[in-house]
């Protein structure tokens, strides 16, 4: 097919008892089950609108809060699929299952490809040097069932975000893949989006056509919130992503989406109720081929052939989070501005609809390491709006704004070609069809914006300049 439908489905999942202690596997199950009642609402519903696929969020069965020996009753044996198992026909072929079972017989039951994150675990000993002293590896897993109810891929999490020491890392990065009538699909989650592998290996090697994205993202402004990163790495790296995101906004977990390289689909960002919300929209199952598939840009084309870039003035030093940027205040109404750091310049041209007293925005520029245990390297170009008038404020976070612009183009010297293109309103809304990405690089507005502007960034990846994960240790 040409197209098909894809469905994700933002869950506010129930969450175990605050506890240390491990409970039975009766309790554990239970729990699970409470989740997998609102999963199968939100399934059945998508296969009445005629969802082919639905993915539902990393942690969506039984939550989070676990320490490595609490978590052990939620988990399952989860057998490679080359087995070519149906649990929903067979459900004590690898011992107890009924979490596969009953996520198997969701997917047959109601004719939709299923995708779902649970616990594996896989029993090991002393003939393993690397098997942890409790005799068991235990991963953080996604799994999808086909139409049958069949097992059609299970994916080993390879970048576990930190706190989760519950779960092992998998010795090698897993490039999971699978094939359907609407077209090859690859699998990773959450914090596997800000590195190579597997993520980027999927499309670059692997040419799949869609990524399923179960996830748990806590959103962090200014770049970083689930909706405006996810949307622009599917615009960077020119694939589908069905991004489903746990929802509890507690914890600041909210956004998910079903994201092209053209741009959003549909989205849901909703930091306000605790509902969980289901989105549908009609894809193209071979997006590389479609006639509005974005060309290849080069990043750095127009910023660096700009002959000479008007001088810089006045920047200052500020940190977005622990990240310290130079930054330049946009002091007039229009104009053009050049911010450098490291190796990258990153150039604007602007004219904002209406200037207020009350509001500053900045050009940032940021070439350097990020993070504290793991360090991987960012070049970020960013027009930023600042939270107050105190420019030490700039790049803490903000949500609204009331600044509009008529013009923006923004561009850099980037060392890489992994670079994603984010645009977020006031509110924390996307700007669907409202910028492009020209092939020379420039990110720009296309007829102004229609709302105000809190962000419009180039972030850039550099992923051979990382340093390498420290030891991925088993306890
Ligand atoms: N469950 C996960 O793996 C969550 C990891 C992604 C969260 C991203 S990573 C950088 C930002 N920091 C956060 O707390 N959320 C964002």
């Amino acid at each position: 097919s040409d197209t098909f439908t894809a469905a994700v489905y933002e869950h506010a999942v129930i969450l175990p008892d605050l506890t240390n202690e491990p409970v039975s596997p009766s309790e554990a199950l239970a729990l699970m089950n409470k989740n997998m009642d609102v999963l199968e609402g939100a399934i059945k519903e998508a296969a009445q609108q005629g969802a082919h696929i639905i993915v539902t969020p990393e942690d969506g069965i039984y939550g989070w809060r676990f320490t490595r020996e609490s978590i052990y009753p939620y988990l399952e044996d989860i057998p490679d699929p080359a087995v070519n198992w149906i649990p929903c026909t067979d459900p004590s072929r690898f011992g107890p299952a009924p979490v596969q079972e009953r996520l198997s017989c969701l997917a047959r039951n109601n004719s939709i490809y299923v995708v779902a994150n649970i616990g594996d675990k896989k029993p090991c000993d002393s003939r393993d040097p690397n098997c942890p002293g409790d005799g068991r590896y235990q991963y953080n897993t996604d799994v999808v069932f086909d139409t049958q109810g069949k097992l059609v891929a299970r994916y080993h999490k390879y970048n576990l975000f930190r706190g989760e020491t519950q779960f092992n890392y998998p010795k090698e990065a897993e490039a999971v893949t699978f094939e359907t009538p609407f077209g090859k699909f690859g699998i990773f989650t959450c914090f596997d989006i800000l590195f190579y592998e597997p993520a980027v290996v999927l499309v670059d090697k692997m040419q799949v056509d869609t990524v399923l994205f179960p996830t748990a993202w806590m959103n962090v402004l200014p770049f970083l919130t689930a909706i405006e990163f996810h949307s622009a790495w599917a615009m960077g790296i020119r694939v589908n992503l069905l991004s489903a995101n746990t929802h509890n906004t507690s914890k600041a977990m909210t956004g998910s989406g079903l994201f092209t390289p053209e741009g959003p689909a549909t989205y849901h960002y909703d930091s306000a109720t605790e509902e969980g919300r289901l989105l549908l929209a009609e894809l193209s199952a071979h997006p590389r081929l479609s006639p509005t598939y974005p060309p290849a840009i080069n990043w750095s084309l127009y910023a660096t052939s700009i002959r000479k870039f008007p001088g810089e003035s006045n920047t200052f030093s500020g940190a977005v989070r622990r990240d310290i940027f130079t930054f330049s205040e946009l002091r007039h109404k229009d104009g053009n501005y050049t911010v450098c750091q490291g190796d990258l310049c990153c150039h604007l041209v602007y004219q904002m609809s209406n200037k207020s007293e009350d509001e500053v925005y900045v050009l940032g520029a940021f070439d350097g390491l990020h993070g504290s245990v793991i360090k991987y390297h960012w070049q970020i170009c960013s027009l930023l709006k600042c939270p107050s008038t105190d420019l030490s404020t700039c790049g803490q976070p903000v949500e609204t704004a009331q600044t509009r612009f008529e013009m923006f183009s923004l561009s850099g010297t980037f060392g890489t070609s992994y670079v994603f293109p984010e645009v977020l309103y006031s509110g924390v809304q996307l700007a669907p069809g409202e910028f492009k990405v020209l092939r020379d690089g420039r990110l720009k507005s296309m007829n102004g914006t229609s709302k105000p502007l809190i962000t419009a960034t180039l972030f850039g990846r550099l992923y051979e300049k990382d340093q390498p994960h420290p030891p991925r240790i088993s306890l």
